[in-house]
């Protein structure tokens, strides 16, 4: 794969935003934790240094070495890299007594300069820091200020190396997309050459030469990045891919059967293997969520192990891990708190002895999406909801029964199935249904009903970490709510949770 762009992460909660800025110009590049880039810089074209919560008078802040990249790649230090590079070269940074967090205007841009082309006067940019650039470090040139910043941009003199103070990769930063293409393609000459279709010609080549005539196991869910994954695997390796998708008797209304039919027309080697009985008699009786979470997890293992025996001389697990899961993994913080035991097919124990193979750990969501439609993937199988692998266990809150899951699936079929035909599907990010531990009186047919309460739960997204609800037309709502009512024994009640995320989660469990 090519390696164009290097981004070095001082921990700002904006450094994937530079990346995914970055990959909008058809350039790839790769975010490296600040005392962990590569050594061997020949790949890379221009390097990128990001923000940081650190003040760079701190004395446990991020100060690394820099000798080899700079003045030899062409650099873009934002924000905190740009306060690195005046407080350790010749500047001055100190703590400013106005607090500078978001809109500013550029008041002054130097003449001439190719790093503001088409750069509008008085840009809109977003600032977000409270040190201050005093001093511009040695064989500076100021290039731009604000009304209260007077560096908001600098170069060096004799390097190709710039500086800014706001943040080019946020929406808000009007030209920010503009700066970054000036920098990257006018004066580091960097190709734009990351497109869908490359990604897939060169990954296919790429698995080949590593994969030979292996044998690969891959776990199937019928979501969009091991469905993605596995179509570019067996463009690969054809019939060597096996695919197993497991019903873990948690799937929604029909997915098992719906989700192998869907499979059939895309050539895939496919194996369905039932083990819902399994899950749910080893689920019987458990209420604690994250215990839930874990059972689910290991019996996921073992079926797979078992599975994994079946083919002969199997030598590779292939998973649809993407970039924010591998990010998540190295970046500077660390892996975060765990908030909820995420299941993954991933945490394969060692004893399994299978070597791993990720065809999608370099894309975002969105550029697996447009892989998959390169690939010829059905666009309503690309566009599908996320569905989380513990699947309506996390959904139906305390212990889980047959009857309960079978409750749930018709609620969710029933709501699922409206949002289609009221066209409201894909203006939603994700939902579901969820069902309560808890029984209401109702009234039906002049009798004095005692069933469960369901919650519907409808939000939007980009990404999963912040979500907020949907407003839903009432319409919508009044009608689900009867249909749901009237169709589904069990249920006398519904309600909407209109919690955003923070500070609830998607899921309930
Ligand atoms: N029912 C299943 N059968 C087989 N494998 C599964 C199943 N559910 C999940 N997996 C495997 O576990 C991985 C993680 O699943 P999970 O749903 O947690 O991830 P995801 O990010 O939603 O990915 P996907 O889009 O592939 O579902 C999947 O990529 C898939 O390889
Ligand atoms: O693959 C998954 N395995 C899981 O164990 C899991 N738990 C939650 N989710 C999904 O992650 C997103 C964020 O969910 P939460 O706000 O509930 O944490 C939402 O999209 C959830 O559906 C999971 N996905
Ligand atoms: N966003 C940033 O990189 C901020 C840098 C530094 N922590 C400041 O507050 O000035
Ligand atoms: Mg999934």
């Amino acid at each position: 794969m090519q390696h164009n762009v290097l981004i070095l992460d001082f921990g700002s909660q904006y450094t994937q935003l530079i990346a995914r800025r970055v990959r909008e110009l058809n350039i790839f590049c790769e975010i490296f934790p600040y005392n962990h880039f590569p050594s061997d810089l020949s790949p890379y074209k221009a390097v990128i240094l990001g923000g940081s919560p650190f003040s760079v008078r701190a004395e446990d802040a991020p100060h690394p070495d820099l000798s080899q990249i700079r003045g030899k790649l062409p650099m873009l230090a934002v924000c905190y890299g740009a306060q690195y590079l005046a407080h350790f070269s010749g500047g001055e940074v100190a703590a400013s007594n106005t607090r500078e967090y978001g809109r500013a205007n550029l008041s002054y841009i130097k003449e001439n300069e190719v790093f503001f082309n088409g750069v509008s006067e008085n840009s809109q940019v977003w600032m977000s820091h409270s040190d201050s650039i005093k001093a511009l470090p040695t064989n500076a040139v100021k290039l731009a200020s604000t009304h209260d910043v007077e560096f908001a941009a600098y170069k060096i003199e004799g390097e190709t190396t710039y500086a800014i103070q706001y943040h080019p990769e946020v929406f808000h930063s009007t030209d920010g997309s503009k700066m970054l293409k000036n920098f990257l393609v006018d004066i580091a000459d960097v190709p734009q050459n990351f497109t869908p279709g490359a990604f897939v010609e060169e990954m296919v080549a790429e698995l080949k030469e590593k994969l030979g005539n292996d044998k690969v196991v891959l776990g199937l869910s019928g979501g969009v990045d091991s469905t993605v994954a596995a179509v570019l695997l067996n463009k690969a390796i054809g019939q060597n891919l096996y695919c197993v998708f497991v019903n873990n008797g948690l799937l929604r209304k029909n997915e098992f059967e719906n989700v192998l039919d869907q499979y059939k027309g895309m050539g895939l080697n496919v194996k369905g293997v039932d083990a819902g009985d399994r899950f749910l008699s080893e689920l019987a009786g458990i209420s604690d969520p994250e215990t839930k979470r874990k059972t689910i997890g290991r019996v996921f293992i073992e079926v797979f192990d078992d599975e994994s025996h079946l083919i002969e001389d199997v030598k590779w697990l292939a998973q649809g891990t993407i970039y924010p899961d591998v990010i998540e993994s190295v970046s500077v913080k660390g892996p975060s708190a765990t908030i909820k035991s995420h299941h993954n097919v991933g945490g394969l124990p060692d004893y399994m002895k299978l070597q791993i193979v990720e065809p999608l750990r370099m894309l975002f969501k969105d550029e697996v999406r447009r892989v998959g439609a390169t690939l010829g993937i059905d666009p309503e199988l690309l566009g599908r909801h996320p569905f989380p692998g513990p699947g309506l266990s996390i959904r139906i809150l305390g212990d889980i029964t047959p009857e309960k899951v079978q409750i749930l699936q018709d609620v969710d079929a029933v709501f699922i199935d409206g949002l289609k035909s009221w066209g409201l599907y894909d203006k939603v990010w994700q939902a579901g249904a969820i069902l309560l531990p808890v029984n209401s009186v109702g009234v039906m047919g002049d009798e004095r009903t005692y069933e469960k309460v369901v919650a519907l739960r409808a939000v939007e997204s980009t990404d999963g970490m912040t979500a907020d609800w949907v407003h839903l037309p009432y319409d919508f709502l009044m009608k689900v709510s009867n249909d749901i009512i009237n169709k589904v024994k069990g249920v006398n009640r519904v309600v909407y949770d209109i919690s955003s995320k923070p500070p609830a989660t998607i899921e309930w469990e």
